[in-house]
């Protein structure tokens, strides 16, 4: 393999062009009545590591309340009132706002700044020098590190790396080989790691290496190819497979909505499924991302509408997708085939964080298709009333692989309980899983598989580059400040737009979007932690063209098909191939050329090391940033850490006051509406509020399981165990101490203590604090108090210290005070007190 991996040794490449005319559009804003997020957003990516920027940092989840005039709000729920209804609102928080108001500069976007500079040429110069001057400040703070030498040694590192790196599996027994000399804690995380990592193995990597039962259940459980009509069975080759739309006998209006979207030439995915969906078989499709799987069930599910019963209104399809973005997604791709072909079919979303109340008047009106996240489908299912799937005819579980996940289980079971047992049902996903235990629940009658050059997991024109991170090329400040500074070096000099850069955790995406604005970078961010509305116009946003970089987490991983993104960067590696695969497919969409950057450390090492094994090797590429760029960084974010804090302190403060404002406002209405919100019956789920909590903690499992934490502590078989005279006072230890040696001795054991309490007897006692000498008489009488009270004296605390138990239990120590060597009798300086204690007793 070794001889196919290029190594890119240098970083200003603005010529590369990964895609011909890929560009997005710069649009104006529509008016959109589609959202987006969800409960169930794929994300359950909520921890995971942060930077070194602010460890405490808390997430600001933004107003988020407000309307401000914009007509995104047609669905958005305010607890069951229309949104119409809601007044006022100050709009999502914005962080860019804050930054722009601490810098006194707006950030503009890669475009826009081209634009400003060929619009004002003078001022285009005056922008320009500011950025060489930017650059130059960078610069010299540079200098002082390679002054000091420290650039020199990672220097020659990476040239060393540049020379031998182009031998991607070298390259991973590289970052092998370093593991071994890093710090302890680093050793931790390696172990937490692979165990993992062999997890995965069994579950993502090795899933084609079948054992022959599982052949032979595989064999039983899907249909027979030879059932299966000519057209279908054979490869792309084979003439009988349909190679246009028109072969396939669609309606005209199909064929003409096809034609208006420039869907002329099926893909290979649609050649082999449409025809059998056709006929009303249970598929298992599969085939790289963005290779059109959508249509790949949109257009059967169409066209066997358009043959329906027409004066029988009722719910006949149900798609179901993971996340909010993906349903609408969906939504919208049926609801353009509809239009542009005219149809009389219904469609209707139903997804999380829309208007209950809205959603429930569509459901009533009997859709054809509904497109639905699980969550809020079940919700329906439960509380509006006349609602059910009882017609259904067609089912698709889009992303196949994600539903059946742990997370989604129950809920999924849930669905499927409430479906005909006799229905049509058809799965997608670009890693789906032909697992018999895993398919069987979903009651597929002898389904086909149609896996469209499996052997191939990516695109073929996806050029992936990998980045080695090295904790000593940012100065020793650790991976992820070398990370970050990686990232920042890319962006600043290579990837300019049209990128999408995913995150482990939402804190990291929300950092690092501030970074980006206070560095000029123009980004949106995309995760679970934000408003609806917020998710929306990220999303709308980074499509228009209006930013050129959306910081994302896994939520945005699967099926978003946005036009034009170029380049996706990993900032960290995922922990699942399936995910990586997902990420990656951002971007080389229907035959486009594009790039993934993905930044190695070290715990990414395995992952490396199976993403290269599923890709061609002339697809990947070992990418080096130049040392003096990463430091330029490095030093930077240093630079910003105060500022970053700054700005997550303000966002804090304006968060908490339009928390206060929301909540005045939420209680407005609760008054103005009272009537009608207290009139409906409480929502009711399926599962019990425990079974809902263990189903939660089940997904938050594997979700541990995919991404441990990076400080996860572990056993270090390398840390010396706990001695066995810890936590024992001297005393104590000294008596264990001499127990282990008399059971060691045996007989011996008796001759050996009398030895060890004449030693110890000879021992100056300590010098302890002075306490009044007590004589043997009183001490008598005061331990005697028991009898003495009930003689009528008053009976003393434990704590009196003027005497008493107390003074009776130091009077040992005190005796000795002065250095004073006890008498050779043996009797330990205790003793003495104890026995006057004992007198007390006797005096009983
Ligand atoms: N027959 C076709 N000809 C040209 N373009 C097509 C065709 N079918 C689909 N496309 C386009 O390909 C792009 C990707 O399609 P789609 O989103 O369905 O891919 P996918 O396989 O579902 O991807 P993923 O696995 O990421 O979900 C879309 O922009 C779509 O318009």
């Amino acid at each position: 393999m070794s001889d196919f991996i290029l190594t890119l040794d240098s970083d200003p490449e603005e010529d590369y062009a990964p895609g011909p005319s890929s560009k997005r559009k710069q649009t104006k804003k529509p008016n959109t009545t589609v959202q987006v997020p969800s409960k169930n957003n794929g994300d359950a990516n909520a921890g995971g590591e942060d930077i070194a920027l602010d460890d405490g940092f808390t997430f600001d989840v933004g107003g988020g309340m407000g309307i401000n005039g914009r007509n995104l709000n047609d669905g958005v729920d305010f607890w069951g009132v229309e949104a119409d209804e809601v007044k006022g609102g100050s709009g999502p928080l914005n962080v860019d706002d804050i930054i722009a108001r601490r810098t006194g500069k707006p950030i503009l976007s890669h475009k826009d700044r081209k634009r400003k500079r060929e619009e004002v040429p003078e001022e285009s110069d005056e922008d320009e020098d500011e950025e060489e001057e930017d650059s130059d400040a960078e610069m010299s703070l540079n200098d002082e590190d390679e002054a000091d030498g420290f650039g020199m040694g990672v220097a020659s590192d990476l040239e060393e790396d540049s020379e031998k790196g182009s031998d991607a599996e070298e390259e991973a027994e590289d970052v092998e080989m370093n593991g071994e000399d890093e710090s302890e804690q680093e050793e931790e995380d390696d172990e937490v790691v692979e165990g993992e990592q062999k997890d995965e193995d069994d579950s993502d990597m090795d899933s084609d290496e079948d054992t022959a039962q599982e052949k032979a259940r595989k064999d039983a459980f899907f249909s027979a190819e030879s059932s299966l009509p000519a057209s279908a069975t054979n490869g792309e080759t084979d003439p009988s497979v349909p190679s246009s739309f028109s072969q396939m006998s669609l309606s005209r209006p199909l064929l003409r909505a096809l034609t208006a979207l420039g869907l002329n030439t099926p893909t290979p995915i649609q050649s082999k499924s449409i025809p059998l969906a056709l006929l009303g078989r249970d598929i298992l499709g599969s085939a790289v991302t963005g290779s059109g799987k959508t249509a790949a069930f949109m257009v059967p599910i169409l066209e066997r509408l358009n043959y329906r019963e027409k004066n029988k209104a009722a719910i006949r399809v149900l798609v179901i997708c993971p996340t909010r973005e993906l349903a609408v997604q969906c939504f919208q791709v049926g609801t353009k085939l509809v239009e542009k072909g005219g149809m009389d079919i219904k469609l209707c979303e139903i997804v999380g964080g829309m208007s209950l109340a809205k959603q429930a008047k569509e459901l009533r009106m009997l859709p054809d298709i509904l497109i639905a996240t699980p969550g809020r489908l079940i919700d329906h299912l439960n509380n509006t009333p006349s609602f059910t799937l009882s017609a259904l005819d067609i089912l698709v579980l889009d992303e196949a692989d994600r539903m059946l996940e742990v997370g989604f289980e129950d809920e999924l079971n849930e669905i499927i309980r409430q479906c005909p047992r006799k229905r049509q049902t058809m799965l997608f996903s670009a890693t789906m899983t032909d697992k018999v235990d895993e398919l069987v629940k979903l009651s597929l009658d002898r389904p086909v598989r149609i896996f469209v050059d499996p052997k191939r997991a990516t695109a073929k024109n996806l050029i992936q580059e990998f980045v080695k991170v090295r904790e000593r090329q940012s100065g020793g400040k650790g991976e992820d400040r070398t990370r970050a500074a990686c990232l920042l070096a890319l962006c600043k000099r290579t990837v300019k737009d049209n990128c999408i850069i995913f995150f482990r955790s939402k804190a990291l995406a929300h950092q690092m979007r501030i970074v980006f604005g206070l560095c000029g970078l123009k980004s949106a961010e995309l995760h679970g932690n934000l408003t609806q509305e917020q998710r929306l116009q990220a999303l709308q946003d980074f499509k228009d063209g209006q930013v050129d970089y959306l910081l994302a987490t896994d939520l945005a991983s699967r099926g978003l098909d946005i036009k034009g993104v170029e380049t996706v960067i990993n900032y960290d590696m995922p922990r699942q191939l399936s995910a990586y695969t997902h990420r990656i497919g951002r971007t080389a969409r229907a035959g486009r050329s594009g790039r993934a950057i993905s930044l190695v450390g070290e715990a990414d090492r395995k992952m490396l090391k199976a993403a290269i094994k599923q890709s061609p090797a002339e697809q990947v590429r070992h990418r080096v940033i130049p040392q003096d760029a990463i430091s330029k960084c490095a030093d930077l974010l240093e630079e910003l850490r105060d500022e970053v804090s700054e700005v997550l302190k303000e966002e804090k403060e304006e968060k908490a006051l339009r928390q206060a404002d929301m909540e005045v406002r939420k209680g407005q209405n609760m008054i103005e509406h009272e009537d009608e919100i207290f009139s409906r019956p409480a929502r009711t789920w399926f599962q019990s509020e425990k079974a809902k909590q263990a189903a939660k903690d089940a997904g938050k499992d594997a979700y541990a399981k995919a991404y441990p934490e990076k400080d996860a502590k572990v056993a270090d078989p390398n840390k010396p165990k706990r001695g066995k005279f810890d936590g024992l006072s001297r005393q104590q230890a000294r008596r264990k101490h001499a127990r282990d040696l008399d059971e060691e001795l045996g007989d011996q054991g008796n001759v050996k203590a009398s030895i060890r309490a004449a030693k110890k007897a000879t021992r100056p006692v300590k010098i302890t604090e002075p306490l009044p000498k007590p004589s043997v008489k009183k001490r008598k009488t005061q331990s005697g108090s028991g009898n003495s009270s009930k003689k009528g004296g008053k009976k003393k605390s434990a704590f009196d210290t003027d005497g008493g138990s107390r003074e009776g239990a130091r009077a040992g120590k005190s005796d000795g005070v002065g250095l004073k060597k006890k008498g050779g009798k043996g009797k330990p300086p205790g003793k003495g007190s104890n026995k006057g204690m004992k007198g007390g007793k006797g005096g009983k």
